[in-house]
């Protein structure tokens, strides 16, 4: 099916698709790996492609035969060098399908978490013990979970069942309690575990200001679908990660209606 003829180039409808299906990846790339330093691997990568192309065009065999080697050789170091902008990309992908939230992928495919009842994690402990905690300058990191399943990070801590009240949350973040440290994990209304260890966030834009608390909790919303509360011990001041997305500075109403509409939004 031709499109229609550039000089001697046939151009059909599907070389069109193809030419915008490539500028879209590589658009895609650009925008994962922009303002880091892999954006400059990725140009340097490119623009040896290109040489290749043109010294293949011109019909210079041995060039071509030694740039072919090197972006074969390069392919494999580019997986290394990007092993985290090609974990983003494939979460991104995986989270905008929202293929875990629906309900018929839960039930059908995902066996292990069909035994999950969903059961509702109370808000109101959790809330007072973020005014609490905001209050009295005691830093903390509350991790809620959605679907996704989070043992792996409950291994990394002291493992808890036991039922979410503001006391307990209060005592486990005390700066005399041995727990206080890390995070505290909380699923299917239940305290799950405490004194977590989280994934720390590579974002290089997150302002200088907000350390490892705040890192720790937007980079366990890039990894998993979990709601994450840190309580600054600086300023007190409440933040949320979902996501991938950091909400700093927000008051308790707003922290509320965002964990409300956030965890309570049906799976489909
Ligand atoms: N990867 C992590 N996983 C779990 N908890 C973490 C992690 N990194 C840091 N923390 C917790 O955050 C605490 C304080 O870290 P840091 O002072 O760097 O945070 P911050 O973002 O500046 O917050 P604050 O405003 O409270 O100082 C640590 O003592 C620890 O309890």
């Amino acid at each position: 099916m031709l499109a229609f003829r550039l000089g001697f180039l046939d151009i059909s409808w599907l070389d069109l698709l193809d030419i915008g299906l490539v500028a879209l990846l590589i658009y895609q790339i650009y925008n994962l790996v922009r303002g880091s330093v892999a954006s400059r691997v990725f140009v340097g990568y490119l623009l040896v492609y290109l040489a290749y192309l043109l010294v293949k065009a011109l019909g210079l065999n041995l060039m071509t035969t030694i740039l072919e080697y090197f972006i074969s050789v390069g392919a494999l170091a580019l997986i290394i060098i990007f092993q985290h902008e090609i974990r983003r990309f494939l979460l991104l992908i995986g989270k905008s399908t929202n293929l875990t939230n629906s309900r018929f992928f839960r039930r059908w495919l995902l066996r292990n978490n069909t035994e999950r009842t969903e059961t509702h994690t109370p808000l109101k402990p959790i809330l007072d013990t973020c005014k609490a905690l905001g209050a009295e300058f005691s830093g903390g990191l509350l991790v809620l979970q959605k679907n996704d399943g989070l043992e792996k990070f409950a291994q990394s801590g002291e493992l808890i069942d036991a039922d979410v009240t503001k006391s307990l949350l209060l005592a486990i973040f005390s700066q005399y309690s041995p727990l206080h440290d890390g995070a505290v994990i909380i699923g299917d209304g239940r305290i799950r575990a405490a004194r977590c260890i989280l994934p720390v966030s590579e974002d290089d834009e997150l302002p200088p200001s907000l350390g490892f608390r705040h890192r720790a909790a937007l980079g366990m919303s890039e990894a998993t679908d979990a709601a994450v509360i840190a309580i600054s011990e600086e300023s007190g001041r409440l933040a949320l990660a979902i996501n991938g997305e950091l909400f700093t500075n927000l008051s308790l109403p707003d922290l509320e209606s965002r964990l409300e509409r956030y965890l309570r939004e049906p799976g489909r």
